[in-house]
Parts: C-alpha cells; structure tokens; sequence
C-alpha cells in the first residue's frame, strides 16, 4: 500500500521534471548548476574524513598549517576526486607547459577566473605544495569551506585591504620557509564576459617581495559551452597553458605596476588565442591594471 502511493507520486513527479528540464533551458540550466553545488558539497563531505584521517585538521598556527598541509597527501586527494568531475560535465582539457611548473623553490601562479567551474580547471593542473588564495567567504560555504580549510587555502578578508596585505605578508613568509607556491586569481573575481578585469596588484607585490617567480596560467573563454546569460552550460574543450616564468629577482617594490601589466598583457594576448576570438571592441588593451 506504501509503495504503491509512493510510486503513485513518485513517478509522476519525476516524469513532470523532466519535462520541466526539456522545456526551459533556465531551469536545465539551474539544475545542472545546481548538481555541480550539491555534487562538490557532497564530495567535500565524503573526502573531509579522509583528509582529517590523514593529516588531523588544520592547526591554529596559520603559516605553519600551510607547512603542514603541504607536506601531506591532502591536496592530492582534494586533486583527484576534483579532476574526476569533468568526466559528468563532459568537459576536456588540454593542457600545454606544464614544465613550466618544475620551478625550483616557491613561486606565484596567476591565472584568469571565469566562474566557479574553474575549480575543476585548478585541480587538473595543480602542482604540488600549492595553496590557494581565496575570500573568506568561501569558508562558510558548509563542507566545501572545510574542505578548503583542511587544503590550505588561505583566506582573506576583501572587505579590508590591510588585512588582505597583513595575510599576505604571512603567506610571503612561509612560502620562503615551507617552500609553497602560491594560486592567486589577480581579477580578485570571477568574469565570465569572455575577457579580462583589470588586475589587482596583491600577486605581485608578494613575488616581488619574496623575490620568487610569477607563473601565468590561462585557460580558454568558457563562453562556449557555459554561459549563465544564455542558460548554456553543455560539454566542451578548454584550452590551458602555462607560460614560462616571469623571474622577479632584482626587482623592488617600484616594479610591481609594471611587472602586473606585464602579466597583464601576456595573459590576455593569450587568452584571446586560446579563445580563438579577437581582441575586444577598439582593439587595444583597454584593461591595464589601475
Ligand atoms: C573534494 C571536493 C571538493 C569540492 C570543492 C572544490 C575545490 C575546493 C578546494 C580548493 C580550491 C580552492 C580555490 C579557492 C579559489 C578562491 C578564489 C577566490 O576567492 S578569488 C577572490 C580572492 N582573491 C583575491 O582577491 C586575490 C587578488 N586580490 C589582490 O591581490 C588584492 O590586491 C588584495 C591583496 C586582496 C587587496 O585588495 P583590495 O581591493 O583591498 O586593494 P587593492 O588591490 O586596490 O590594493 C590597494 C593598494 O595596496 C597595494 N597592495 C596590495 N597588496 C599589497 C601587498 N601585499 N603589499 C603592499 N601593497 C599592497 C596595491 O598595490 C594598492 O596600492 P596602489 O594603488 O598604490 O598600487
Ligand atoms: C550550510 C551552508 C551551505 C552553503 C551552500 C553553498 C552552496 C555552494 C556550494 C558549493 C559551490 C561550489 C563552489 C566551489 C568553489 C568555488 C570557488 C569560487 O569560484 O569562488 C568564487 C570566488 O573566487 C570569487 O567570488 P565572487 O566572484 O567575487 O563572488
């Protein structure tokens, strides 16, 4: 009798959904987002244990937990159950300079941020010893914030530059003590308009201060298979590449515009060619860092 009814709903519920899904692309759309949310929250709270297991949590000793944290196995495992989202997005990368990577010592990776499908490009790529930096905000995000925190990301507070600068002061120390590279997103935000913001000055101010390289990363413009605006978010191919080294040895704070337009500049050059898509409107580089 209970399953009767409960098939008596069931089923025409989900034939009523998946009819809702067939006709509007905003709520396919929404539900493939969604799945994407709820997939990385489950996930984040399957493999936290494991992390915890593994390494016993984060301590409060901030710098000495990114030590800590690197020095174990919690990014890989972070790394690999991330990596194997693609496959249920049907998207692909392909991926060139990875050599790039074999720095010897810590360095700052910079790369573009397009929207939060980017975590699946970080993780394709991401070298060993490498934390991220992020917004505070992200560490409420329930079991995806935790699984953040036990894999090191450092967290900053945009609402207050010193503070922001405070922490990576910090960050500077222990990269050069605990030999960690550093992920920055210089945008400071995601952009999914198929071009570049402006880029704030934090990354570069931290490799010219610990005086260690900046890696640029570009991954092609999403606006193929994932657009919120269209309500498409289907199978694709995004192109990576990792340029060559930027060396900031020698250089002093009086340097930091132009090593930043310099990023800047090559990474939107190569942005545009991954992309296969021409410069913006008026030709020229109307986003040189402020
Ligand atoms: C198992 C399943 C798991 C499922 C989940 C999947 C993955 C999870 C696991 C891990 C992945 C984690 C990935 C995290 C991604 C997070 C992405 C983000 O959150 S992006 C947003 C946060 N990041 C940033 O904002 C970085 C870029 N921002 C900056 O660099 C900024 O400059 C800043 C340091 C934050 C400060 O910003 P603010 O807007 O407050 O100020 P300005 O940039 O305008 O700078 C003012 C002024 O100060 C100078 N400045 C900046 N920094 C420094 C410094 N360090 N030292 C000295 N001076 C500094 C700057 O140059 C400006 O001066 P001037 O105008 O004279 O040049
Ligand atoms: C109990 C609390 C429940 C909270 C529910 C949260 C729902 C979201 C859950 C999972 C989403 C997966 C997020 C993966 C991590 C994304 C990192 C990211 O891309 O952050 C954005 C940040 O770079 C810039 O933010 P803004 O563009 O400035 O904004």
């Amino acid at each position: 009798m209970e399953s009767g009814g409960l098939l008596l709903w069931a089923l025409p519920s989900a034939l009523l959904l998946a009819l809702l899904l067939q006709l509007s692309p905003r709520l396919r759309f929404r539900a493939k987002v969604l799945s994407y949310c709820a997939l990385c929250l489950m996930a984040s709270a399957l493999t936290a244990p494991a992390c915890l297991l593994w390494n016993g949590g984060r301590t409060v000793e901030n710098m000495r937990l990114v030590c800590l944290i690197c020095l174990c196995p919690v990014h890989r495992i972070i790394k690999n159950v991330v990596r194997s989202f693609k496959y249920l997005y049907g998207l692909r990368f392909d991926v060139k300079g990875l050599e790039h990577f074999q720095v010897e010592g810590p360095c700052v990776i910079v790369s573009n941020h397009q929207s939060v499908l980017d975590m699946m490009g970080l993780m394709e790529i991401l070298p060993d010893r490498c934390v991220q930096i992020g917004k505070r905000e992200l560490l409420y995000f329930g079991s995806v914030g935790l699984i953040m925190y036990l894999g090191g990301v450092i967290f900053i507070n945009r609402k207050s530059t010193s503070n922001a600068k405070s922490v990576m002061s910090g960050v500077g120390q222990a990269m050069t003590t605990d030999n960690v590279k550093v992920w920055i997103y210089p945008e400071g935000t995601r952009n999914g308009n198929g071009d570049l913001l402006p880029f704030k000055k934090g990354a570069f101010h931290l490799a010219i201060q610990t005086q260690v390289p900046v890696i640029p990363v570009v991954y092609s413009s999403f606006t193929t298979f994932y657009n919120p605006e269209k309500n498409l978010f289907t199978s694709g191919r995004i192109r990576v590449e990792v340029l060559p080294p930027i060396h900031t040895s020698g250089m002093t704070a009086t340097d930091v515009t132009e090593l930043c337009d310099t990023c800047y500049t090559t990474m939107r050059e190569t942005f545009f060619r991954l992309s296969g898509t021409a410069r913006r409107v008026n030709g020229s580089t109307p986003h040189l860092a402020q």
